[in-house]
């Protein structure tokens, strides 16, 4: 019998400034974005009381800490973006990385995350099959 799945997904909002070296053209100019990210979690297990899989509060909770350290600073300043560009790729496996350190203790798997800085542009980050 297949052993059935729930994905869970909440999402934050930051505005930040970038800029991307090396791009021959106006977004190498420092410019800002309200970036949308989304983060999901699967997991195969409920809380038998409470019949959920991981609390969306505690989930936004520590996607906040995340964001947080984004939020209304110049992208390119933070150290992680010394070198590689704060690209909506990056972006969401800097997010993915940190969220997966902070989701050790739950009983949740990471299964990707989205990083947008308008509707049109989304960027994805996984890593592997969940
Ligand atoms: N794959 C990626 N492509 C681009 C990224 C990125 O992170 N990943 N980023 C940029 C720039 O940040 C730029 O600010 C985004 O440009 P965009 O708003 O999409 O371009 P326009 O203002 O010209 O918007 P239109 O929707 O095309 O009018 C660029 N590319
Ligand atoms: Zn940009």
């Amino acid at each position: 019998m297949t052993q059935g799945q729930w994905r869970l997904r909440v999402s934050s909002d930051f505005s930040s400034s970038h800029q991307l070296r090396h791009y021959e053209g106006k977004c190498e100019n420092m410019h800002g974005h309200n970036f949308t990210v989304e983060v999901d979690v699967v997991g195969e297990s409920l809380d038998q009381r409470l019949g959920i899989l991981m609390d969306f509060k505690a989930l936004k909770r520590l996607l906040k800490e995340v964001t947080d350290e984004l939020d209304h600073k110049h992208l390119n300043d933070l150290p992680d973006f010394a070198e590689q560009n704060p690209s909506s790729e990056l972006l969401a496996r800097f997010v993915f990385r940190r969220m997966k350190d902070l989701l050790a203790s739950y009983p949740v798997r990471l299964a990707e995350v989205m990083v947008s800085e308008k509707a049109s542009s989304r960027a994805y980050y996984s890593e592997g099959s969940v």
